[in-house]
């Protein structure tokens, strides 16, 4: 396959982007003869040759094969007459630019499976809650009086979840390595925590027993935890620092980067027994930190053990055990095991490795929340790599056509926002950071284009900006285009380009907001965050592999609450993608629904007073209204073009196991690019460099994207997986074009 067959799904260059005729009607091989033909008739010298060839050619279904008459160029006028919008415009005409019409043209779906209405799924038992049957308590798992009264009285934790019972039991008695698995929001990082803070509790016990004192904070490190993301060690080290105020003799701290190395050194040479810290920053003070002793380290736990294994940690890891392999010796602390026990840990981790690199497994134990994964009911061969989502969470998936992806994601959180208390908090999951930035500003902008004129006009400078009184940031904003005056609702962004004290700024506020509130994100949010009262996670874009879904769904629906989730799927090969949903329920699937694309944009712009406008016409007017929005305001449709691009461009990292339900030669760049408020023919979209403001975080970029984006999908996209066909090929020789062709064209922005 050639590259150029992949280049021209790219926005690249005039040169390299020719438009296709389309062909309808017929088979989908009538389509392809009749596709290939007209590609070689262009090729064609001799005109007789040509005709003669068409003459014999077969075609059974007759259907019309000759390239279309050339378009009429539409203009905002005609394109208001036959979508509904029929009033003037101020926009004056490019040539460049092209309005196409929302509701015609559109793709439909091939599935044609009954949508179910909402609330039709089924309710379905939790599989991440406590277990309340009072037969498991904490005690009788194995930790002490002391602890569990703790648990219960100041953290007000009663009973155990399924994987803290397995993982307690196991873990406080046998010194072999580990491997904890189970569902997103079971608890996982007190199954880890609580055995690992209880043994080394105990070590104070035996010291005393040698009539020695106490253990204490210069005792040594005894343990350390590794957690991919600054934001995942915070919370790690909270829940620490929380259960350790029951002995408070022992003392934890974090290294995470994002601040101040000599403040980290200096909390260092104090003493600690519990380290929470990331790779990359605790590699670091192990070769300049003195003060760092790891000897005594018995217990290193790998928290989203799976990421750490795959995002472009792998040499750090490496060197980290290589040194703490090299620098262990025999503990002066009585008690102290002779090994060390590595755990790893996540919702989605394959557990039939025995050795990770550097990182020997001796004898993992796999530890699992449900016996039943074991029986018969247990995955067939070709589920082995799908991972149970909690079985409450209700999702659904919604076919929209490209054209109308921006609509319906406005109509849904509208819908969704239209009573006050009926959701609180909502994750919206987005491809790359440009994209985040720029629906940020969309959903955020004030509608009332009179009264922001007159402000304007009136040079209203004394009013201070009302995102500016929210968030000095600029990253949390009024959400307006889903508020309404009953209900409003509070914006935020999230992603790995901005500086860590904006995104912990950020992250904060959402996570302590009491008001109905939505974060826009990219996957940096994903993992491990345990951010409370989130309802609803929309994935917009799809994630780049269905254990990301896994991760991003798992933000809802945490031990054992209510939770749902809608996955924005497109017309086409993107609706394969559904087995993979289906697959993450035991019963295979009856709490997985299909939403239908028109209900949404009816529920969200349509009204029940006949004397007003229909949807169709509403959303219209809302999708004229953006692109005017846009090309009003230069610094506006940049943004709307940084988007478009960084986001073709994202969607060609999708693993390669799963490339070909998120095949970029089937994406429809036109009709994609009216989901980004453009106008532009995709052909003209091209914005080079550096996104304003980037060179401030252009070194946590490169980290970000050295770690969440290339290497993290370089797994999918250099090992080449069984199966994996020329397409697969093409897709990576075009990615390293672009690589190479374009100024910053590896500036996904992802994370
Ligand atoms: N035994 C328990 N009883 C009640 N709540 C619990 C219990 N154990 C943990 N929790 C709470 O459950 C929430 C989720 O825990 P945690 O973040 O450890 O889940 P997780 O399994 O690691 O999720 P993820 O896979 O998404 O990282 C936390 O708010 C925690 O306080």
């Amino acid at each position: 396959m050639a590259d150029d067959g992949m280049l021209m799904n790219f926005s690249i260059a005039d040169t390299v982007i020719k438009p296709e005729a389309k062909f309808k009607g017929g088979t989908w091989r009538d389509r392809l003869v009749a596709k290939k033909r007209l590609a070689h008739r262009g090729s064609e010298k001799d005109p007789k040759d040509a005709a003669a060839r068409n003459a014999t050619s077969k075609n059974p279904n007759q259907i019309q094969i000759g390239p279309r008459p050339a378009k009429r160029q539409r203009t905002e006028e005609s394109s208001h007459r036959s979508g509904g919008d029929r009033r003037p415009h101020q926009t004056p005409r490019d040539p460049r630019h092209f309005v196409s019409s929302l509701f015609t043209s559109n793709p439909e779906p091939r599935n044609a499976e009954e949508p179910k209405a909402e609330g039709e799924q089924e309710d379905a038992k939790p599989t991440n809650a406590p277990l309340i049957d009072g037969l498991d308590t904490f005690t009788n798992l194995g930790l002490s009086p002391n602890l569990a009264a703790h648990l219960l009285t100041k953290l007000e934790l009663k009973a155990p979840t399924a994987i803290q019972k397995s993982s307690i039991g196991q873990l406080m008695k046998e010194e072999s390595d580990a491997f904890i698995q189970a569902e997103t929001g079971s608890g996982k990082t007190l199954a880890y925590l609580l055995p690992l803070v209880q043994r080394i509790m105990d070590l104070s016990k035996v010291t005393k027993e040698h009539n020695d004192n106490q253990v204490h904070r210069d005792s040594g490190l005894f343990a350390i935890v590794l957690a991919p993301t600054r934001e995942l060690c915070k919370q790690i080290s909270v829940v620490l620092e929380n259960i350790l105020r029951c002995a408070n003799w022992l003392v934890c701290g974090t290294v995470i980067g994002g601040e101040k190395k000599k403040s980290e050194k200096a909390r260092l040479r104090k003493g600690l027994n519990i380290l929470v810290a990331t790779p990359g920053r605790l590699a670091d003070h192990l070769d300049n930190t003195e003060a760092l002793d790891v000897s005594n380290v018995r217990w290193l736990v790998l928290d989203e053990g799976d990421r750490l294994m795959d995002m472009g940690f792998e040499e750090e890891l490496q060197g980290i055990v290589k040194k703490l392999d090299a620098r262990q010796r025999p503990s002066r602390v009585p008690g102290v095991p002779t090994r060390r026990t590595t755990i790893l840990c996540s919702a989605t981790l394959k557990m039939n490795v025995q050795k990770l690199g550097e990182i020997s497994l001796k004898d993992a134990v796999h530890i699992k929340a449900d016996p039943e994964d074991e029986d018969e009911n247990a995955p067939k061969k070709d589920e082995e790599d799908s991972f149970r989502v909690p079985a409450q969470l209700k999702q659904s998936y919604a076919i929209v056509a490209p054209k109308l992806r921006l609509v319906s994601l406005t109509a849904y959180l509208k819908r969704t926002f239209i009573r006050k208390g009926s959701v609180m908090k909502a994750i919206v999951f987005m491809s790359c950071a440009d994209s985040v930035d720029f629906h940020f500003e969309l959903f955020s902008r004030n509608q009332d284009r009179e009264q922001q004129k007159k402000d304007e006009e009136e040079g209203d400078k004394e009013k201070p900006d009302e995102k500016e009184e929210l968030s000095p940031h600029g990253t949390i904003a009024p959400g307006r285009a889903f508020s309404n005056p009953g209900n409003p609702v509070l914006l935020h962004r999230l992603h790995g380009s901005l500086p860590q004290n904006v995104r912990t700024a950020t992250l904060g506020s959402f996570s302590r907001s009491t008001e109905a509130c939505v974060m826009i994100c990219t996957d940096v949010a994903a993992r491990g965050l345990d951010l409370p009262n989130v309802d609803l996670v929309v994935e917009y874009d799809p994630a780049f592999s269905s254990d990301d879904h896994t991760h991003r769904i798992g933000r809802t629906a945490r031990v054992g609450r209510d939770g749902r989730a809608l996955i924005f799927l497109q017309p086409g090969c993107e609706e394969n993608y559904v087995e993979i949903l289906k697959r993450g329920y035991r019963d295979g699937g009856k709490a997985l629904t299909r939403t239908d694309a028109n209900e949404i944009l009816k529920r969200g712009f349509g009204s029940n007073d006949s004397r007003k406008k229909n949807w169709e016409e509403k959303t219209t007017d809302w999708q004229m209204d953006v692109e005017r929005w846009a090309l009003e305001n230069p610094e506006y449709l940049e943004m709307a073009r940084r988007a478009y691009q960084s986001h073709v461009r994202a969607y060609a990292t999708h693993i390669a196991a799963e490339r070909s339900m998120f095949n970029i030669k089937e994406l429809h760049l036109g009709h994609l690019a009216k989901s980004f408020a453009l106008r532009d023919r995709p052909g003209k979209i091209n914005v080079p460099g550096l996104r304003p403001g980037q060179e401030d975080t252009k070194k946590d970029f490169k980290a970000a994207r050295n770690g969440a984006a290339g290497t993290k999908r370089k797994a999918g996209a250099e090992d080449k997986a069984p199966g994996t066909t020329d397409l697969d090929d093409a897709a990576r020789k075009m990615r390293a074009k672009m690589r190479e062709n374009m100024a910053g064209a590896s500036e996904f922005n992802l994370a």
